[in-house]
């Protein structure tokens, strides 16, 4: 090893999200040195019996869906191997490690005597039978009874409206529950999936010792102890008194008994140093024994760390969900419960200063605009930007709404709408109008909740910095700009939910207040064109009257 290779500091951040898992590797100048991913299909849907896109749709309740905790272990050893194969560094030189998970998803852990043995791993490869004994190395084997529930609920599960309705009304209201947890109740935040869990299957809740979010969980196997929940994930839960960084007591005793106990009472900031890596990392892996891993929080949350240089940008995540998110100041809570959610922003751990992340999720993202693109028989992007352009913004007066999984914004609607340019719902719509339908509509559900979130996009967003997969689609991008009439930007990692896990890791470490934040290099992506702003202005009229339509109709 050349000594300037030793001199490395290098910083590894991770993303276990819906469909896989990413890492980026960055140094000290925020120059990537590498990134992996490990998508969780083909080999995985066999093993471990998920759909190709890694997770169950439970046969006989389309409402439940989950992910084996087995997929999650599987997937960073792979991804480690892989990492391990591109030979373009030292896993030595990573002196620190953060990262994130797809929030809300809950993991239910039996015992933690298998998780703690990885903290003193030692390896013995025997030479001769070398290959079996790899096998007996892999997290899954390893950690193969640590757990009382195989298939975790997931942040796409929307099973749980009764648990919901029963958690609003013990806490007299939507309205209570929205000012001390931040948000209404919904069907993916962990609390209502905990009391579902509790009150369904109690034999799995009473073996369960420790529960913990897709983040945390992932922090746990790589410190070989059970890390904290962080402020920010915690917020998704619908438990978390967001103002007081604390557990909402009323909200823990409505879930399940002795919530607390098996949540654990510390709660710590996303920007948390927990100690270091586990021996196991270092003896398979070559990591350094001295490597610090730094809290994780949602995929979200961490984005928008990476991303929300300053109060006037907007974060907008294309990904398996669509998401917005803006800095939003907590001294003043809306006084009507939003249709969305308060988060605790991850770039201040100052209480006093209020500062809240608002978040807003849409559930049919990335897979929908995927079906639509097979509906039509593009083969590729590229045939649905052929298409696009034989239809102009606007698309001659047709609107859709694609609500293929039960949606979030607005609440559990499920189904598909089409419109005509004279607002009569019509059956279907021709390709190339369908291919502008998805996307607009999208984009114009992304604005009209923005606004009812009461974000002033005139006065108070000067630029959408965007990113996750989708946010390589230029004409996605256009139709953004266009339709918030804001430049966007993008940055040169679509996966900045890892980025923001290596820049956290980079400022624990070398104790800066997330004075990374602002250094990462965006691109203008698109410019908005006045002439169809004005256009998607009377649009969105349209889209909200005829959202209103669908609502009462569904009803
Ligand atoms: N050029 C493209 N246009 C539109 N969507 C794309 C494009 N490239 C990738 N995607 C979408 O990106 C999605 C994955 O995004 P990603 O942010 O990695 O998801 P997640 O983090 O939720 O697993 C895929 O479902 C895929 O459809
Ligand atoms: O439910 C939410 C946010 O509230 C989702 O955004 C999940 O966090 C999943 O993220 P992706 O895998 O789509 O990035």
């Amino acid at each position: 090893m050349s000594n300037e290779k030793v001199c490395q500091r290098l910083y590894l951040g991770l993303d276990l999200s819906t469909q896989q898992i990413k890492c980026i590797v960055i140094d000290e100048q925020l120059q990537t040195i590498a990134e992996e991913a490990v998508s969780f299909n083909d080999q995985f849907s066999l093993i471990h019996h998920v759909q190709p896109n890694g997770f169950i749709v439970d046969k006989n309740d389309n409402r439940c869906i989950t992910t084996p905790v087995f997929v999650f272990l599987e997937a960073l050893d792979v991804l480690f191997q892989k990492l391990r194969n591109q030979k373009k560094f030292d896993f030595s030189n990573i002196v620190g490690i953060s990262g994130c998970g797809q929030q809300h998803g809950s993991v239910y852990w039996k015992t933690k005597t298998e998780l703690e043995n990885l903290k003193n791993f030692h390896v013995t490869i025997d030479n001769n039978t070398e290959k079996s004994n790899e096998k007996d190395l892999y997290l899954v084997n390893l950690l193969k009874s640590s757990f009382s529930c195989i298939n975790c609920p997931i942040w796409m599960d929307s099973s749980t409206t009764d648990e919901c309705q029963l958690i609003e009304k013990s806490i007299g209201s939507a309205q209570n529950l929205f000012q001390i947890t931040g948000s209404k109740a919904y069907e993916r935040f962990t609390g209502s999936q905990i009391m579902k869990i509790a009150n369904k299957t109690s034999e799995i809740y009473e073996q369960t010792e420790r529960i913990q979010l897709i983040s945390n969980f992932l922090a746990s196997i790589l410190l070989g102890e059970y890390a904290p929940i962080d402020l920010s994930d915690g917020s998704g839960m619908n438990l978390l008194d967001i103002r007081q960084y604390k557990w909402s007591k009323e909200c823990l005793n409505i879930c399940g008994k002795d919530l607390e106990k098996k949540l654990s009472d510390k709660l710590v900031h996303p920007r948390t140093a927990l100690g270091t890596i586990a021996k196991y990392f270092v003896e398979r892996y070559g990591f350094n024994s001295q490597c610090q891993i730094v809290s994780f929080t949602g995929d979200n949350p961490s984005s928008f760390y990476a991303l929300a240089s300053d109060a006037k940008t907007v974060v907008i995540s294309l990904g398996t969900s669509d998401t917005v998110m803006a800095s939003i100041s907590g001294y003043e809570m809306p006084k009507q419960a939003l249709d969305g959610h308060l988060l605790v922003n991850p770039l201040t751990d100052d209480r006093e200063n209020k500062l809240l992340m608002l978040l807003l999720c849409f559930k049919n993202g990335s897979l929908v605009r995927e079906r639509v693109r097979e509906e039509i028989s593009a083969k590729d992007w590229n045939q649905i930007s052929e298409l696009l352009s034989k239809t102009s913004p606007t698309n001659h007066g047709y609107i859709g709404f694609f609500y293929d999984d039960h949606e979030i914004l607005p609440q559990n609607i499920q189904g598909r709408f089409y419109f005509n340019a004279d607002d009569q719902q019509i059956d279907d719509l021709e390709g190339a109008y369908k291919a502008r339908a998805v996307l607009e509509g999208q984009c114009l559900a992304k604005r009209l909740y923005l606004q009812r979130a009461n974000i002033d996009l005139t006065n108070k967003v000067d630029r959408i910095v965007i990113t996750g997969g989708a946010s390589v689609n230029v004409d996605l991008v256009q139709i953004l700009a266009d339709i918030f009439g804001k430049p966007v930007y993008a940055t040169f990692a679509p996966n900045s939910g890892a980025l923001g896990g290596a820049l956290r890791a980079i400022d624990v470490i070398n104790h800066k207040p997330n004075s990374t934040t602002s250094t990462v290099e965006c691109l203008i992506a698109a410019q908005p064109r006045h002439e169809y702003t004005v256009i998607y202005d009377e649009m969105l009229v349209r889209y909200a009257k005829l959202e209103d339509k669908i609502v009462k109709g569904t009803k």
